[in-house]
């Protein structure tokens, strides 16, 4: 049996970039993901971004992975510091992801919710679902993008709840 698929693109046939761009992020809105913002502190001074693109890598040693713009404004920071911390959010945190998804000042971002700090300074949400502090120990370029290789020095596990899962260009609230 073979499964109906309404379109479909063959991406060697496509020549334009920003039309590959725009079928590539088509296709990957259908890819729904836990929403984090993804903060940090140090000598780059402290910033955080929303972020989608996280995963796990290995578990010995503990390792997740970050895709990071190289365009954002965060990204110095991020580099300087060498630290971060993956704060996965609740249903109830939307209005958080839109503060650090957009164009808002690194102080303002931080302004609406509590936070506290683990192992590396970067700042942990206090009531994300879970929290994952970090030191970045690899970095690899891709395209536009830096892929981050962290090692988890502690996590910290606060509430039961919604996840917020991004799906289809919109925010969605997911039960356990
Ligand atoms: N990985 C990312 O960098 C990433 C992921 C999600 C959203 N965003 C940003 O958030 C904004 C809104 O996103 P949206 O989902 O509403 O619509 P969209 O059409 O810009 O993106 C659809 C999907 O494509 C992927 N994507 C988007 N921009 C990307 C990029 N620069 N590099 C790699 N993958 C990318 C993501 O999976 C995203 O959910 C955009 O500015 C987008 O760039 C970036
Ligand atoms: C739901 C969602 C998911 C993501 C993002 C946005 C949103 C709304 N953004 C974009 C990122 O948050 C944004 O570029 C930063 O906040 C930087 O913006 P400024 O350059 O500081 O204005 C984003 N950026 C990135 O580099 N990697 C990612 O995985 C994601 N994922």
């Amino acid at each position: 049996m073979t499964l109906a698929a309404s379109s479909r693109t063959d991406f060697s046939e496509i020549t334009d970039n920003d039309t590959r761009r725009a079928l590539f992020r088509g296709a990957m809105a259908k890819l729904g993901a836990a929403v984090n913002i993804i903060t940090t502190d140090g000598p780059g001074g402290r910033t955080g971004f929303a972020a989608t693109a996280v995963c796990s890598v290995t578990d010995d040693p503990p390792t997740l992975l970050v895709c990071l713009n190289r365009s954002a404004s965060v990204y110095d920071a991020v580099t300087t510091n060498k630290v971060l911390c993956v704060n996965t959010l609740n249903a109830g945190h939307q209005p958080l992801s839109h503060l650090f998804g957009g164009k808002t000042p690194a102080a303002e971002r931080f302004a609406t919710a509590d936070w506290s700090v683990l192992t590396t300074g970067a700042p942990a949400l206090d009531d994300a679902l879970v929290s994952f502090d970090c030191v970045i120990e690899n970095t690899v370029s891709q395209g536009t993008h830096d892929v981050l290789f962290c090692r988890v020095v502690s996590t910290a596990t606060r509430t039961e709840g919604q996840a917020l899962f991004y799906f289809d260009r919109a925010y969605h609230a997911v039960s356990g």
